[in-house]
């Protein structure tokens, strides 16, 4: 099977040997310029409903540690913004930097932030699986929120304390910002990020590249486990797209 990653000979830039799709006219992530965004009244607010979230699993796939959900029925699910119905949540997971810096995927006028979290969903009501969605221009959505180094309390466990106050968010057509790199994302985008403790974006989670989940992740010299870090894909060309903003 296709091996990718974040290295010299396998990162972003080698990514379209494998998924031509890279070099499409719908890829993310991308660099949001706030004053060549378009406000759209019509766009209405997002409704979250993860209260009655149940997480299944976290786990360490060698690009990112994911939290997958049960996804049987629309308890935890996103609506309203730019979405024609419910999709939902399937998983959410992280891009991060180094040393706490320049992790984010979309950028901000070139701005990057320590760290995205990205919350998955898929239209459950239109496809029959995850997986199908994943490859249909409407199948799914992703809620796109920064992280900010400083520090932050971070109780309880639903998805629910990762957003910030504001829901005000910038949308557009993108791709899963990973291979496959799929053109199925309606990405929203937050525009206020959340602040998380300097030693939690400071250093990135102790998670090896090779998919084992170690208790400290070593630096072994010459092969061997690798820290898993800079896990993002730089923006890609806007090709055209608009973005708007649900805020004026
Ligand atoms: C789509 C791929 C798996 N990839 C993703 O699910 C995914 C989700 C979100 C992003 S991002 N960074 O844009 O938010 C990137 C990749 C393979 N796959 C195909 C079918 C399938 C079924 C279950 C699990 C994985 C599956
Ligand atoms: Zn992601």
């Amino acid at each position: 099977c296709h091996q990718w990653g974040y290295g010299e000979e396998d990162g972003p830039s080698a990514w379209h040997n494998d998924y031509p799709i890279a070099q499409g006219n719908r890829q993310s992530p991308i660099d949001i310029v706030p004053t060549e965004t378009v406000y759209d009244a019509s766009l209405a607010p997002i409704m979250l409903s993860y209260d009655l979230c149940t997480s299944v699993n976290i786990s360490n796939n060698g690009h990112s540690v994911v939290v997958e959900f049960d996804d049987v029925d629309d308890r935890t699910a996103i609506r309203g913004g730019p979405l024609e119905n419910a999709y939902r949540l399937k998983q959410f997971h992280f891009h991060w930097g180094g040393k706490g810096c320049h992790g984010s995927e979309h950028t901000v006028s070139g701005k990057t932030y320590a760290s995205e979290l990205h919350l998955v969903h898929w239209n459950s009501a239109k496809y029959k699986t995850f997986g199908e969605a994943a490859a249909a221009p409407d199948g799914l959505a992703v809620l796109g929120v920064f992280l900010e180094g400083s520090t932050a309390d971070f109780r309880g466990f639903s998805p629910k304390c990762l957003l910030p106050n504001s829901l005000n968010y910038w949308t557009y057509p993108g791709s899963l910002t990973t291979p496959p790199l799929h053109e199925s994302v309606t990405w929203i985008v937050l525009k206020e990020p959340i602040l998380v403790s300097e030693k939690q974006v400071g250093k990135p989670p102790a998670v090896a590249t090779d998919g084992e989940v170690p208790n400290a992740v070593v630096q072994r010299r010459g092969g061997g486990q690798k820290r898993m870090e800079n896990n993002f894909r730089p923006p890609q060309p806007l090709k055209g797209r608009k973005v708007r903003a649900s805020f004026n």
